[in-house]
């Protein structure tokens, strides 16, 4: 972690533990009132069950600030208290009197904290750091070294990765390959695994390298072996993929993009729900110091708006609040159909599997029990993150390009529309179409056919903004959704990204051959529903396959004479 974000993490830190402590007193008055009220005799639940809730916070907090003391003794009363609730909920005099030396220790606990002040001994660390090392090795560096023993292919290959954006060497015998990574560090090594001096001399010469070199090198093995020992040892050469031959050019693009990739790694977004707004935030300090994205949520009740604005990967939520408690939260959250998938976690410092076990039958998929390391909750928030991003990810996207699925695209159209409305933002729809892909296939057969949609998904995803969405349509359709502009600077970003495209060479069977694409597009505020934007720019899209192709053709309501027109004389 750098020392700047260190310092802040500890400071921030540092101000939880002391609003922790200023609310103390508070809470312990609370507690005493609460005492001052119950009688022991007859049932009383309502002071009951905030006192449990008092001592429940005060055994939470305290472990988590790093209060051991506190956390002890409200420990012991918590549980005196839980089985009085669970049982007749009468209260005996002297479980009366254990209660109160209980709210006495904790405040003379409570004179001594501030000494305690220096004793948090939790880690500090950044996974991020290991995350990013690659990106950071590689973020202005998108030089190759591509090593293979037929000198024929790893050309072959160079030059049809060049189309994609790399620059790519080829080298035939490992030793220039070994003396080329040791003298200029690569952003990745694609490696052939036979070569003359054995059967796995490319993984051996990697695990070699890697041993000279201050981190790993990305490497993608590449071979026609495809038995285990093969990509055994293609793994502990630290392989982080493995592609049989023959090898197309546009996956193996794909898998130089997430070797290689500039940008940061995918941020996780996770909601907090809890009551006490210092553990929250304490929790929130601890995954953002990972790189997550966190909101902090404190009233249950705010948590389905939150959720329409915030896209969470998953909730944290508290096991007991006033008034909704996490697994009343839960069902409520299951009975809504989008979040009956989303990841609900427990924290709580509830230990007893039996209670742990009902508030999980609603629906949640974890428990985390307090007090929890923060290393520990980073790595159980990552990687029930990182499976739900996997999960949702097969859901949506369409599984040749990668873009999103035709479904997913008309409800992010629907979403996107509603917020220019709102906003009064302007949004343009692209269709586009890719021209004459028949003979594509029946020329180059249907695997060409798929690089090429392959090839142009993936222009398309890089070469447009982060917030425009792209999606395939169907078949070779697909679905541009930009926000922001009008459909004048539209046509702009549809005509250069078709250009680029034109220039991009395919092979197949030793042909070279080109293709294009042509699109139609429609604009909001001039069509504002999504059933009529699609329409519009179908029908755009329909007069530039008209007007010859390899064009972009603007939707306006004066057109839809000569649209049907066409329609009507093809
Ligand atoms: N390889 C491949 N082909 C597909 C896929 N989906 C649809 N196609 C093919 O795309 C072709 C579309 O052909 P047409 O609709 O006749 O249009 P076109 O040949 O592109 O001609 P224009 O659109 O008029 O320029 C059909 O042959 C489909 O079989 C796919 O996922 N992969």
């Amino acid at each position: 972690m750098p020392a700047a974000s260190q310092d802040s993490f500890q400071e921030r830190k540092r101000r939880l533990r002391a609003s922790f402590i200023e609310q103390l007193p508070d809470r312990l008055r609370q507690a005493r009132a609460l005492l001052a009220d119950l009688t022991s005799t007859g049932r009383q639940d309502e002071p009951l069950t905030q006192l449990h809730l008092i001592f429940h916070t005060l055994k939470g907090s305290g472990a988590s600030f790093g209060f051991n003391a506190i956390n002890a003794s409200a420990k012991e009363a918590e549980q005196m208290l839980r089985e009085v609730i669970d049982g007749d909920r009468r209260i005996s005099a002297p479980l009366l009197a254990d209660l109160r030396r209980h709210v006495q220790t904790l405040e003379e606990l409570e004179l001594t904290v501030d000494s305690a002040m220096g004793n948090d001994s939790h880690p500090c660390f950044d996974l991020r750091r290991q995350a990013n090392a690659d990106a950071e090795l590689t973020a202005h560096n998108r030089l190759i070294y591509l090593c293979d023993d037929d000198p024929l292919f790893a050309q072959d290959l160079s030059e049809q990765l060049q189309c994609f954006g790399y620059q790519v060497k080829p080298y035939h015998a490992l030793d220039d390959l070994r003396t080329a990574v040791l003298t200029q560090r690569p952003a990745a090594v694609i490696m052939d695994i036979i070569f003359p001096e054995g059967r796995d001399a490319g993984p051996t010469t990697i695990a070699e390298l890697n041993t000279q070199l201050d981190a790993p090198i990305p490497c993608i093995f590449i071979s026609q072996r495809d038995d285990f020992q093969a990509r055994l040892r293609a793994v502990k050469a630290n392989g982080r993929a493995y592609c049989r031959k023959p090898v197309k050019a546009v996956e193996m693009a794909e898998l130089l993009d997430q070797l290689t990739s500039r940008g940061n790694p995918e941020q996780y977004h996770i909601l907090i729900v809890d009551d006490d707004p210092d553990v929250a935030q304490f929790y929130a300090m601890v995954l953002e110091s990972s790189g997550m994205v966190s909101r902090v949520v404190s009233e249950p009740e705010r948590v389905p708006t939150v959720l329409e604005d915030f896209d969470a990967d998953l909730v944290l939520m508290d096991l007991y609040m006033p008034h909704c408690s996490g697994p009343e939260l839960a069902r409520v959250l299951r009975q809504i159909p989008g979040y009956l998938g989303l990841p609900i976690i427990y924290v709580s410092s509830e230990t007893d599997a039996q209670r742990q076990f009902k508030a999980l039958e609603v629906g949640a998929d974890g428990f985390l029990t307090k007090p929890i390391e923060p290393e520990r909750l980073v790595t159980e928030v990552h990687l029930r993150a990182e499976r739900m991003r996997t999960l949702r990810s097969l859901m949506i996207r369409d599984s040749l390009t990668g873009l999103f699925n035709h479904n997913t695209i008309l409800q992010l159209l629907k979403v996107a529309l509603a917020s220019c409305q709102r906003s009064d933002r302007r949004l343009c729809l692209a269709m586009i179409d890719v021209d004459r892909f028949k003979s594509v296939n029946d020329t180059h057969g249907h695997q060409t056919g798929d690089q090429v949609l392959m090839a142009l998904g993936r222009t398309l995803r890089l070469r447009l903004r982060e917030s425009d969405i792209v999606g395939r349509y169907g078949g070779e359709e697909f679905a541009v959704i930009m926000t922001g502009l009008d459909a004048e600077q539209a046509k702009g970003i549809m005509d250069a990204l078709r250009e680029s495209f034109a220039a991009v060479t395919f092979l197949a069977d030793g042909t070279e051959f080109h293709c294009t694409f042509s699109g139609g597009l429609a604009a909001f505020p001039e069509y504002s529903d999504p059933s009529a934007l699609i329409e519009a720019a179908d029908a755009a899209l329909y007069r530039a396959k008209h007007a010859g192709r390899n064009c972009i053709l603007i939707a306006h309501h004066q057109d839809a004479d000569g649209v049907s027109a066409l329609t009507h004389s093809s």
